[in-house]
């Protein structure tokens, strides 16, 4: 095959270069390195769905519903417990793509997103950064990127067939979760006053679903890469399943780095740019990223949970008045994917771009 060196390496999973434990290969190394330090003074909420969504009218919840609104204000995240997903399944889920991840790469390949030509093929798959320029600083992360709903949607090809309860496992999940995430837009919308579909309509019922299947390896030079570089999401709202042992997940908040911890069974929730504009900006998109160590692998699964491509998506007319004037334009869900795309891999925010 005629390659560049650049492309040579594209084509190695990081699982492969890091191998050797050798420093990492140039494309690797993030230009604002040495990593800053992160601080662990102040941790991101923790919020009861249980309670949130209890039927019963308490002051307890009443409080709990304040606590959300401020959350996603000031920080755009959180850890929700309470979510009634049996922790045997969040176990379950996460030793099978440790396990998938583990297998050799030859089978691991059989669900490649490169065809074997070099070409990328799609979306979905198992693979690592698509790379649009010899500039291009990859990420120390393997990652399986796969459509969960609709479900009549789904490339089931590229479901693994391995390890054995993998599909069934990931089917499952990603239901449950799925009716998390509907619940959690529905509290949102109430949390500013809106009626509880607001949000929900404009996500429209055939709104997409990704999972995100992350994996980074250890490597010997963790201050020199990143596992994946700060960005926002641009989707709506993602559901992230961390890692049970390994942190590495990090939120930008007042000018600082501020670590994730690892809340047992927990689920972190944060705020997508497309929700960032459909609450007129009261609900925020944070800057995160996700760093690697030299001991240990990390998993982490994301559930990128996106507006319908075909939806007109805006601020809720309930969130504009007076004293707060419309922060974005209407805009369409495909349109904003695909600028968040372009910018994403230079390594620039969208959002501004829908801004009036
Ligand atoms: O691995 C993590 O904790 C973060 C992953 C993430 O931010 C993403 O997949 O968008
Ligand atoms: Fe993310």
């Amino acid at each position: 095959m005629n390659t560049t060196n650049n492309e040579a390496t594209q084509l190695k999973r990081v699982q492969e270069v890091a191998l050797n434990g050798e420093e990492p290969p140039l494309n690797y190394l993030s230009k604002d390195k040495p990593t800053t330090e992160a601080s662990s003074s102040s941790s991101i909420p923790i919020i009861d769905l249980h309670l949130l969504l209890s039927s019963t009218s308490t002051k307890e919840k009443e409080d709990e519903i304040d606590k959300l609104r401020s959350s996603l204000a000031s920080w755009g995240f959180f850890q929700a417990v309470g979510h009634g997903i049996p922790s045997i399944l969040l176990d379950k889920i996460l030793s099978t793509m440790k396990e998938f991840f583990h297998l050799p790469m030859e089978e691991k390949q059989k669900y490649s997103r490169v065809g074997e030509d070099g070409t990328m093929e799609g979306l979905e798959g198992y693979g690592n950064d698509t790379v649009k320029s010899e500039q291009h600083i990859l990420d120390w992360c393997d990652r399986l990127y796969l459509l969960v709903k609709p479900q009549e949607r789904r490339t089931l090809k590229m479901w693994p067939e391995s390890p054995k309860h993998f599909r069934e496992t990931l089917h499952e999940y990603s239901v449950k979760a799925s009716l998390v995430a509907d619940n959690i837009i529905k509290v949102m919308a109430q949390s500013v006053g809106l009626e509880e579909n607001s949000f929900l309509s404009q996500f429209g019922k055939s709104a997409p679903m990704y999972a995100r299947m992350n994996y980074y390896p250890p490597c010997s030079r963790p201050d020199l890469v990143d596992g994946i570089k700060p960005h926002t999401d641009g989707g709506g709202i993602t559901i992230l399943l961390q890692d049970k042992e390994v942190e590495g997940l990090q939120v930008f908040k007042d000018g600082e780095w501020i670590k994730v911890p690892i809340v047992p069974h927990a689920l972190v929730v944060n705020i997508a740019d497309q929700m960032e504009i459909m609450s007129n900006g009261m609900f925020m998109s944070p800057m995160h990223r996700a760093v690697t160590n030299s001991e240990k692998a990390r998993i982490s699964l994301a559930l990128f949970y996106v507006p319908d491509l075909n939806n007109e998506i805006g601020p809720a007319v309930g969130l504009i008045d007076d004293t707060r004037p419309r922060l974005f334009r209407n805009i369409k869900g495909k349109d904003y994917v695909e600028f968040f795309t372009k910018n994403f891999l230079q390594g620039k925010r969208a959002i501004d771009w829908a801004r009036v």
